[in-house]
């Protein structure tokens, strides 16, 4: 197992009463899901250690990032439970649990804060998921009931029609650099900013066209943060790369080495974001930057 979180910090002093918390409460959902097992807050520093694996080109791999948008789930907006695996470098399955976000049409108030607020209704919550070649799938995500449905990115190849999706954070992403971006591309619609993975759920079931993520040239982005969404945005159709135009390759490691950032959008305009990448990334900076 990949994952983003270690013991570290709840095996100091200070995370004592943490840990201790922690425990209850995985303790508390055991016992009402009737799984006959109650934990140690050792074993429980034990299990969390066990996303230590450093991933890499061979094997089976499971990637896990269990609150993606930490920041969007502290700022009560959108975040993701994201699983993906890994199969010899490849990833071969993908699911994104995202609570906070609709079910139908997304705007801007829905990356806000108060989109928590509307969590639990019965059209808000949603599971995304995909198998390499067997496409990728939404449902409710509280209806076990639900029969999943197979989506697909927007056929969209006009950028005047196209909406773009970026980081609330601007420290995650550039909003200059998209902004320069959309400009080159002619896009008019302004951005959808939400945080985490629920943006490639977005992309995949045509809810917006592009996504572009530009973090500051030192980042290096991390697996979990893309794994689930990548094999979904691909089995609906789209293209996900760097700016350069290279697939991201999960195959190194718990990192990916990336030109620049990331693209993805449905093929035309994905096409058309790579001629703008590149022209944007042989512009002058504006002075003072
Ligand atoms: N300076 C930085 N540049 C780019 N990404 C960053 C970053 N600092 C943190 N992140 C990553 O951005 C993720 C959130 O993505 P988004 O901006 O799409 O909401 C975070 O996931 P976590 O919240 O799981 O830590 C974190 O891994
Ligand atoms: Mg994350």
């Amino acid at each position: 197992m990949v994952a983003e979180e270690d013991s570290a910090e709840l095996r100091q002093p200070a995370g004592r009463n943490m840990l201790e918390r922690i425990t209850q409460l995985i303790n508390s959902v055991f016992a009402e899901a009737k799984v006959g097992v109650v934990l140690t807050p050792e074993e429980v520093l034990k299990l969390i250690d066990l996303g230590d694996s450093q991933g890499g080109p061979t094997g089976r791999h499971w990637v896990l990032d269990p609150i993606d948008g930490t920041r969007g789930f502290v700022g009560m907006r959108q975040y993701a439970v994201c699983l993906g695996m890994l199969q010899d470098g490849e990833v071969v399955l993908g699911v994104l649990g995202c609570p906070n976000l609709p079910q139908g049409p997304v705007g801007e108030q829905d990356g806000q804060e108060g989109a928590a607020q509307r969590a639990g209704g019965s059209d808000v919550g949603c599971l995304f998921s995909a198998h390499r070649n067997y496409g990728a799938y939404a449902a409710p995500l509280w209806d076990e009931h639900a029969e999943p449905v197979r989506i697909q990115v927007e056929d969209l190849s006009n950028p005047r029609e196209a909406r773009f999706m970026e980081s609330v954070e601007s420290r995650h992403s550039s909003h200059s650099t998209t902004a320069a971006m959309a400009e080159e591309l002619g896009v008019v619609l302004p951005p959808l900013r939400m945080d985490s993975q629920v943006k490639y759920g977005l992309l995949s079931r045509g809810c917006a066209s592009i996504f572009m993520r530009f973090p500051p040239p030192t980042y290096k982005e991390k697996i979990w943060d893309h794994a689930a969404g990548f094999v979904i945005v691909e089995e609906a159709g789209g293209r996900v790369t760097d700016a350069g135009g290279a697939r991201l390759d999960f195959s190194r490691g718990r990192f990916l080495q990336l030109d620049r950032g990331i693209i993805a959008a449905p093929p035309a305009l994905h096409k058309q974001l790579l001629q703008a990448a590149s022209k944007v990334a042989a512009a002058p900076l504006p002075s003072g930057q």
